[in-house]
């Protein structure tokens, strides 16, 4: 608007790209090949850290800026509000964490980040993360060729879906992986709900699912009516949020959620083991110095089960996840859309339009970085974590409430992978 210009900020120099695609092609094409950050770089190049571009469909200004992403990550709902493609909206629903605002939102996230903080949740995983992993393995010993993003998968969601409504594996925990393979394959569709389309499929896969977790909730409830809810503590999301005594949290709002709850959570962190699996392969001295590291906690601890906060005080694994989480991006970016004209740094981001945070372009920045693209877990040693330039969970009131989590299973699965194989 005319005021913002006249305080001297300007919309970013770049290229709007193709009528109607604009520059969707170039950079989901720059994405997957060898070399995937010559979308940013070139532009970067010509524009500088901050451009303008045209993707997925709307008007988007890109931030590869450190300072300007943490702004924007640290705006509420008055400017930003996030944004995701239609497929994936019409999927998550309108009560979604992923996309309600204000108050509810910060309600939501502060109940489930409390619950995943507790020491019960840690101990519960550490635990069934331990019993998991170590079946999995057991298996290994026969196996040629083992796909460590499978495997991790199927040990994760098993641990995700007792944390969140207190299934334990089973017949409804198999229809329940099932369901979700349906329902996540059409996240990335076309916004075509015909019967028979993706999108609808995946529609009725998270009908199955709702059902299922709705039938757990009547449970709960009735559970609840006998014994009095002061007697009992929390054992997952969903008691979390019953126990919370506003309307606003429904059956409907509840089950969506845990679902949509699934989403980031799934794949995030197989993706993270798996890389991490990959860089300590090519990095002999890191690997060697992870073995040690975990070897030596075994001994001290003497056959004793190992808990929580003993993984997380294996400092160097701990900068092996950190490293990796830097250089593998397992979430590139993040879109926001502005609710009003916003002016950061001297950019103007117009009422409408998108901004994309893209930390991957901030995680392999040589003047954040030196040698961003060499695995160098040595780097973080004594290092704060919690800088701008480092966000691989995001930040300000959406920063992400299973980090902890996150990095504890990484860290269980690399101990047993490296005590236990060579
Ligand atoms: C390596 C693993 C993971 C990575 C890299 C990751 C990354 C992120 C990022 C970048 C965000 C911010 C999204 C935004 O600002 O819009 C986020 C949000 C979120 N993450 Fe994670 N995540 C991981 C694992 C998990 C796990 C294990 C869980 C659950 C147990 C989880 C649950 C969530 C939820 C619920 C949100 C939305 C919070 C909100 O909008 O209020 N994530 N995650």
């Amino acid at each position: 608007n005319r005021a913002s210009r006249a305080a001297g900020c300007r919309l970013p120099a770049g290229s709007g790209g193709w009528p109607i695609v604009g520059e969707t092609l170039h950079f989901v094409s720059s994405a997957y090949s060898s070399q995937p950050e010559q979308f940013m770089d070139r532009r970067r190049r010509l524009y500088g850290k901050v451009f303008r571009s045209h993707l997925f469909g709307s008007a988007t200004i890109v931030s590869t800026d450190a300072e300007v992403s943490r702004c924007v990550l640290q705006s509420d709902a008055r400017a930003f509000v996030p944004w995701y493609p239609k497929s994936l909206t019409e999927l998550m629903g309108e009560s979604s964490i992923l996309l309600i605002n204000g108050s509810l939102q910060r309600r939501v996230h502060g109940l489930i980040g409390g619950f995943f903080k507790s020491a019960e949740l840690k101990a519960q995983i550490t635990r069934d993360m331990h019993r998991y992993v170590l079946h999995s393995m057991v298996n290994w010993r026969h196996q040629n060729r083992i796909l460590v993003q499978d495997q991790t998968k199927n040990i994760v969601f098993q641990i995700l879906v007792k944390a969140l409504i207190g299934l334990d594996p089973g017949k409804e925990m198999q229809f329940l992986k099932q369901q979700f393979k349906e329902f996540i394959a059409g996240l990335m569709s076309l916004p075509v709900k015909l019967p028979g389309s993706r999108l609808y499929r995946s529609m009725q896969a998270k009908k199955r699912m709702v059902m299922l977790i709705k039938s757990i909730i009547a449970e709960k409830r009735a559970e609840r009516a006998d014994v009095g809810r002061s007697q009992r503590r929390p054992r997952d999301v969903v008691d979390v949020l019953l126990d919370d005594a506003s309307d606003e949290l429904t059956d409907d709002l509840i089950s969506d959620n845990m679902i949509d709850l699934m989403i980031p959570a799934e794949d995030s962190v197989p993706v993270l083991a798996t890389l991490a699996v990959k860089y300590l392969s090519e990095s002999p001295l890191a690997l060697q110095h992870v073995e040690e590291e975990n070897t030596q906690l075994e001994k001290i601890r003497e056959g004793e089960a190992l808990q929580w906060n003993d993984y997380m005080s294996l400092s160097f694994t701990q900068d092996v996840i950190t490293e990796t989480l830097r250089m593998g991006n397992i979430i590139s970016g993040i879109m926001r859309k502005a609710v009003r004209d916003v002016e950061i740094k001297g950019h103007l981001i117009p009422k409408g339009w998108c901004v994309l945070t893209y930390f991957r372009s901030v995680h392999l920045d040589e003047s954040h970085y030196e040698e961003a693209y060499k695995f160098n877990p040595w780097r973080w040693k004594d290092k704060d974590t919690s800088s701008c330039s480092f966000t691989p969970f995001g930040g300000g009131q959406r920063l992400c409430p299973g980090l902890d989590l996150a990095r504890l299973e990484a860290a269980i699965f690399l101990h047993h992978l490296v005590t236990n194989f060579t």
